[in-house]
């Protein structure tokens, strides 16, 4: 029986993942295996030595310590474009509200008084104060083409904007998906300077904290909105606040408020909504806890942000899973140990991402405490899992 920590509300679609005769799910265990959450910050909580899996039921990773993860050998997965259509929608939601200013529209109607006529006069006399302009005469620079980033790009070529992305380490399947008529930024500078609106899609790490600076702001065009739906501080908040105060950009679409930018009027304020549907939290449940169950269950690795993918066969036998420094010899070591305790190796994969290595080894016999006590005893192996055989 595998125990299952909940730190967020996860949907029940995913956790039904998760059979009951296996698992044990809730959110005050003890000990758990594995961890499953969303936005919950795990950086300053003790996270058990039992525990041997983490699944974020989302995108982003910044709340969860995967460094320290990946020194115990412990994978971290995501749910790597579950949300993203969410999120793409919320982004041109954002984009349409800023250039028609319909916040503030609303605003003014929702406060006019009177009788029915009154309210006519209002309106008619009120609505030049909010005239906006329609996205065909505009160009949009989308920051990181990833799951979010491709779609959106795509999606404002198809409302007829210009489109101008910037993403150096763009994936191949993400390459394969996006518009060729989406134009390619050669630096920031070039796609800020290009620019009436841009929007960011790429993680928070210390490459893109505050990426959206100062200087930058400078060279867009007078008028120009800003959209974060990524993460506060891929902006620079002051320099966007000083930007709106100027008159220089006229809006600040943002996810992740703060008291300063909640107060300000041009700011577009939303409450971490961009994941925020019913398919887009369906879908990252059933895609993490997948991960989850199949790397608890046969050592499978799909969709983990510090380890390799890793997909072997069960063929019936004890199964050892072991992931280690990326160092030579480690191998050779493992089969080493195993060959002097009469072990026959059935099937073997080895994977390395980065400084990790990751082994699963399907053995013809079951394996002995002290075998298993001089693997893991091997300078450089972080963690190891022994998985009972399969019928
Ligand atoms: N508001 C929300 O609810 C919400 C929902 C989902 C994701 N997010 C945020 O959006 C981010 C992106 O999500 P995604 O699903 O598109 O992720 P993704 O991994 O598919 O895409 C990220 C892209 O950023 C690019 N990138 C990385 N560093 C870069 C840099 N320095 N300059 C330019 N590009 C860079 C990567 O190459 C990749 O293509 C997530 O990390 C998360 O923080 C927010
Ligand atoms: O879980 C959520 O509601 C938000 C998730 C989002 O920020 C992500 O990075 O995927």
């Amino acid at each position: 029986m595998y125990k299952i920590l909940t730190l967020n509300n996860i949907s029940s679609l995913g956790l039904q993942r998760l059979p009951r005769e296996d698992y044990e799910i809730g959110s005050e265990i003890s000990q758990p295996d594995g961890i499953l959450l969303r936005s919950f910050k795990m950086h300053d909580m003790v996270i058990p030595d039992s525990v041997k899996a983490i699944g974020r039921a989302g995108a982003g990773v910044n709340n969860i310590p995967v460094d320290q993860m990946s020194s115990r050998g412990v994978p971290v997965f995501n749910a790597p474009g579950a949300n993203a259509n969410a999120v793409k929608e919320l982004v041109l939601a954002g984009l349409l509200m800023a250039s028609r200013n319909i916040n503030s529209a609303m605003k003014f109607a929702s406060g006019i008084e009177g009788d029915d006529a009154a309210i006519s006069v209002a309106v008619e006399a009120g609505k030049k104060n909010f005239v906006g302009s329609e996205l065909p005469s505009k160009t949009l620079g989308v920051i990181g083409l990833g799951a979010i980033g491709v779609r959106v790009a795509n999606a404002a070529l198809s409302l007829g904007m210009k489109v101008v992305g910037y993403d150096p380490l763009i994936s191949v399947q993400s390459a394969w998906q996006l518009s060729s008529g989406v134009e390619k930024a050669i630096s920031l500078d070039h796609l800020f300077t290009q620019c009436d609106a841009v929007t960011v899609h790429v993680p928070l790490i210390d490459a893109t904290r505050g990426i959206v600076s100062a200087e930058r702001l400078k060279l867009m065009p007078k008028g120009g909105i800003i959209v974060n739906l990524a993460r506060g501080g891929i902006c620079d908040d002051t320099a966007v606040l000083a930007s709106l105060n100027k008159g220089h950009t006229s809006t600040y679409v943002i996810d992740f408020p703060t008291a300063e930018l909640m107060k300000h009027p041009k700011v577009l304020a939303f409450p971490h909504l961009g994941a925020s549907t019913n398919e887009a939290e369906e879908n990252c449940a059933v895609m993490v806890a997948d991960s989850v169950r199949d790397f608890l269950d046969d050592g499978t690795v799909v969709n983990a942000v510090n380890f390799p993918e890793a997909f072997m066969p069960r063929n019936g036998g004890t199964r050892i899973t072991i992931a280690n420094a990326n160092v030579p010899n480690m191998v050779g070591q493992i089969s080493t140990l195993l060959a002097n305790a009469g072990l026959n190796i059935a099937d073997l994969l080895n994977k390395s991402r980065g400084d990790i290595a990751y082994t699963i080894i399907d053995l013809d016999g079951d394996i002995s405490e002290e075998t298993v006590a001089a693997i893991r005893g091997i300078n450089g192996v972080l963690s190891m899992r022994t998985l009972p055989s399969k019928a």
